[in-house]
């Protein structure tokens, strides 16, 4: 096992050594109470399985990644520092959430003055919207956190206009940059981290990974997932309760989840009323004996009443071939959603055993949802050891919860891969096991 196991390179770009006294005061003293200092020299394992017939079978040889936290040794000083906040790709829940704890870490802890927000993506470093810059301090941002979406918005597109953004931001004068987005703003940033270190300028680019489908590879889980699976119980409770209060009822509910199918996993184990769950990972059939329909028939038959929950990019293969791409080069889906609800009733009826079919795509509601706590809590760290990583002169990074540990990781490896629900795995397991989802449909024989 541990043969086929990567060795990733976790090493930490910087712009340089840190010179300068941190103005927060803390102990490099263990035991005296007083909150530490954290060292580049602290680490944490990758890998903590641990595969005892394997020589060296952990630690070093698998990657040991750096522990984000407040440097006693800064390289910024923070009466120079001019710091920009940007969010990008679509909404999802506890964007503000960051963006009020990198301001208040970054004007409280280090009296950092400066501190801009830039609307509406990389659009609006590019000039595509007016008014794009809004000064960020703690008054603006006081009770953020308590509205869903983002105050700076967000948008698709314009990212990979490199040079024209470095301009933006060496006209801005921005010495560090705070990049809030999923993969596609995290690419960005690092080709924009690129072009700065071609200028030998000294501008840190610190990412917040933000995507509510939780795809982003280094990453433990995203913030949003929590709050998005908790919304995503509710629709699937209503939906449980309109299929089991009909004759034949289908309670059918689409959720976001582009190439990965985490939210409709967790929903469906945490809901405990899904049957059948549909992601991009594993394919499905429609028609045979172990496909949907046949199945779905074999449940009503049982129980009078089934829920079905579809991430919006699974089973793609049923609809037709669609080439189009958003402003940010993702593939625009087919709406799976739509067709199954269309498809099944169209075969239920053709086979003179109507179903009472209930649809419901929360998808907008849950994205641009107020964080839950535990969501709001986890912003704030993130945010917080953003502001740490950057004025210590970390760039090309990401904050990252690791092994539960807040954690410096390359954005260039965060970006390398997707996360996938394994299909192989202990989470489709158990989704398997806790809907009893026959195990034949999830292998159609194509
Ligand atoms: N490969 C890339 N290089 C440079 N910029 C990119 C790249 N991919 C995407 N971007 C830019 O990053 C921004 C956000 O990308 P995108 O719309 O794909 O959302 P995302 O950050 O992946 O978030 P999510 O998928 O969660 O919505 C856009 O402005 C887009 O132009
Ligand atoms: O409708 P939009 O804004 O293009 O975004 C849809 C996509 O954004 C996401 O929510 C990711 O942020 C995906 O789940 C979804 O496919
Ligand atoms: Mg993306």
């Amino acid at each position: 096992m541990s043969e086929n196991r990567e060795k990733y390179d976790f090493t930490i770009p910087t712009l340089g050594l840190g010179k300068v006294k941190s103005p927060i005061l803390l102990s490099k003293v263990f035991g005296d109470t007083i909150a530490n200092y954290v060292s580049d020299d602290e680490k944490i394992l990758y890998h903590i399985q641990v595969d005892e017939d394997s020589p060296g079978c952990a630690y070093e040889d698998y990657g040991t990644i750096q522990k984000a936290g407040p440097r006693e040794k800064i390289y910024f000083n923070p009466d120079h520092v001019r710091a920009g906040i940007i969010t990008c790709g679509g909404l999802c829940p506890g964007l503000n959430d960051v963006i009020r704890s990198a301001v208040r870490t970054l004007w409280y802890r280090y009296g950092v003055r400066r501190i801009t927000g830039i609307k509406f993506g990389y659009n609006g470093l590019l000039g595509a919207v007016e008014d794009s810059l809004m000064d960020l301090n703690p008054d603006v941002v006081d009770d953020i956190h308590r509205i869903g979406g983002s105050i700076l918005g967000s948008s698709r597109g314009g990212g990979d206009r490199t040079d024209e953004i470095v301009d933006a931001i060496e006209r801005l004068n921005l010495n560090m940059l705070f990049t809030i987005g999923g993969d596609g703003t995290q690419k960005g940033a690092l080709a924009i981290a690129e072009e700065i270190e071609r200028r030998k300028l000294k501008i840190a680019v610190v990412g917040i990974p933000k995507t509510i489908d939780n795809d982003l590879s280094f990453i433990e889980r995203s913030f949003g997932f929590e709050t998005a699976v908790v919304r995503a119980t509710e629709s699937v409770f209503a939906a449980h309760q309109e299929a089991h209060s009909a004759i034949n009822g289908v309670g059918l509910v689409k959720l976001m989840g582009r190439d990965s199918g985490f939210i409709a996993a967790h929903t469906a184990m945490a809901s405990h009323d899904v049957n059948f769950v549909l992601i991009p990972e594993v394919p499905f059939d429609l028609e045979g004996a172990d496909g949907l329909f046949e199945q779905l028939k074999k449940r009503l038959e049982r129980r009078n009443h089934a829920v079905i929950v579809v991430a919006e990019g699974a089973g793609q293969e049923h609809l037709a071939a669609d080439a189009r791409t958003d402003a940010s080069g993702n593939k625009v889906l087919g709406d799976i959603g739509l067709y199954l609800k269309r498809r099944i009733v169209e075969h239920f009826d053709s086979i003179g055993y109507p179903v009472n079919l209930k649809y419901i795509d929360p998808s907008y509601i849950i994205r641009s949802s107020v964080a839950i706590p535990t969501d709001s809590l986890y912003c704030s760290r993130l945010g917080t050891n953003a502001v740490h990583a950057a004025m210590a002169g970390k760039t090309k990074t990401l904050i990252s919860l690791l092994n539960n540990h807040y954690v410096h990781v390359p954005i260039e490896l965060a970006t390398r891969t997707r996360n996938y629900v394994d299909p192989e795995g202990s989470l489709w397991r158990d989704v398997i096991d806790s809907t009893s989802m026959p195990i034949q449909m999830t292998n159609p024989k194509k």
